[in-house]
């Protein structure tokens, strides 16, 4: 990721589109819940607005109670229904072919996996090499929460290095359960599009994973991601994408050019309008081969709009959307 311009809202377009739907096979759950159980006895941490908090101090994906666990909050029945809603909507399953090497997985993650995948990176978040307020060198901050796993993206230089330059932390490892699903994520878009510039199965063995956390105002400007070597871009070595939690607006595109870009809005029903297509809490965006390059960012959250038990099991803030990207350096 580069230091990107910021999208406005006005956007359009214009990409290739192709529906399939009912083609992959219902997710199993695959993740364990033998590391996420630890997240409940961490110790306290200091309250945070996802905005006001000191760059240091490790950041909260969810909603800290004064003792240091979770606190589960009962939402009121408003917000239960809606959250059920949101819940049916974003179960539907099917694979969208947004351009040549480009393919949502509409609903991919179960609940169960999302969940996980919550504590977990709620758990390192909180650690060495957490969550932090990134910036990048023109001082300008980046509008979300980050962390990585594996190797650690320095924004400043826009290149990996081993710590992280701020703090000296070591990033930590990327959970094998996370990387099981990744791969179950490809294997099931090899149907649509090749995702490397060399024949499928190519290898991909995904050895960084930016975490990324947004709240109202989080976003991020349109940008190639192209930190990685040499050779894994000109192979086309896809970046393979997880939303959990609120839904996002999505742009991609050619350029910077906001104007020119396809906007790809994070909401249910949308699929047969013009330049919208669903994407949730739950969905993987891979982008490989030929759009390996792309240009791509988020311009809007959209609050309330998490599926109800991610909520009601994990205290997810809200508003609130994680974004998981894996990449092969
Ligand atoms: O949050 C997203 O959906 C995109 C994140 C992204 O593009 C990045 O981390 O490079
Ligand atoms: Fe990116």
């Amino acid at each position: 990721m580069e230091n990107p311009h910021s999208p406005s809202q006005n956007s359009i377009d214009g990409g290739h589109r192709t529906s399939l739907t009912n083609h992959h096979p219902v997710t199993p759950s695959t993740l364990s819940s033998s590391s996420v159980d630890a997240v409940e006895n961490k110790k306290s941490m200091k309250k945070d607005d996802c905005g006001s908090e000191a760059k240091t101090k490790p950041f909260d994906i969810c909603t800290p109670k004064p003792s240091g666990g979770v606190s589960v909050l009962k939402p009121s029945l408003f917000a239960v229904n809606r959250g059920k809603r949101n819940e049916m909507k974003q179960s539907s399953k099917e694979i969208v072919l947004l351009r040549p090497g480009m393919v949502l997985l509409k609903g991919y993650i179960s609940i169960t996996d999302q969940v996980k995948i919550v504590k977990v990176c709620r758990e390192l978040g909180l650690g060495d090499g957490g969550f932090y307020q990134p910036d990048y060198d023109d001082k300008t901050t980046l509008h979300l929460k980050m962390m990585c796993l594996g190797k650690n993206w320095d924004p400043q230089t826009n290149k990996y290095v081993d710590q992280r330059p701020s703090d000296g932390s070591v990033p930590p490892k990327i959970p094998p359960e996370f990387l099981t699903l990744v791969h179950s994520a490809l294997e099931d878009s090899h149907s649509v599009t090749r995702l490397s510039n060399s024949k499928p199965p190519f290898t991909f063995l995904p050895d960084i994973c930016i975490v990324n956390f947004y709240s109202q105002k989080g976003r991020l400007g349109l940008h190639q991601d192209k930190a990685e070597s040499k050779p894994s871009l000109s192979a086309g070595l896809p970046v393979v994408s997880f939303s959990i939690g609120n839904s996002a607006e999505f742009l991609y595109g050619d350029g910077r050019d906001v104007d020119k870009a396809n906007k790809v809005v994070l909401e249910s029903g949308d699929v047969d309008k013009a330049n919208k297509v669903v994407l949730e809490s739950g969905d993987v965006l891979i982008f490989g081969g030929k759009a390996r390059n792309v240009f791509h960012g988020v311009s809007a959250i959209k609050p309330d709009s998490s599926p109800i038990s991610l909520i009601t099991d994990t205290n997810l803030r809200n508003p609130g959307r994680l974004n998981l990207t894996f990449r092969q350096y």
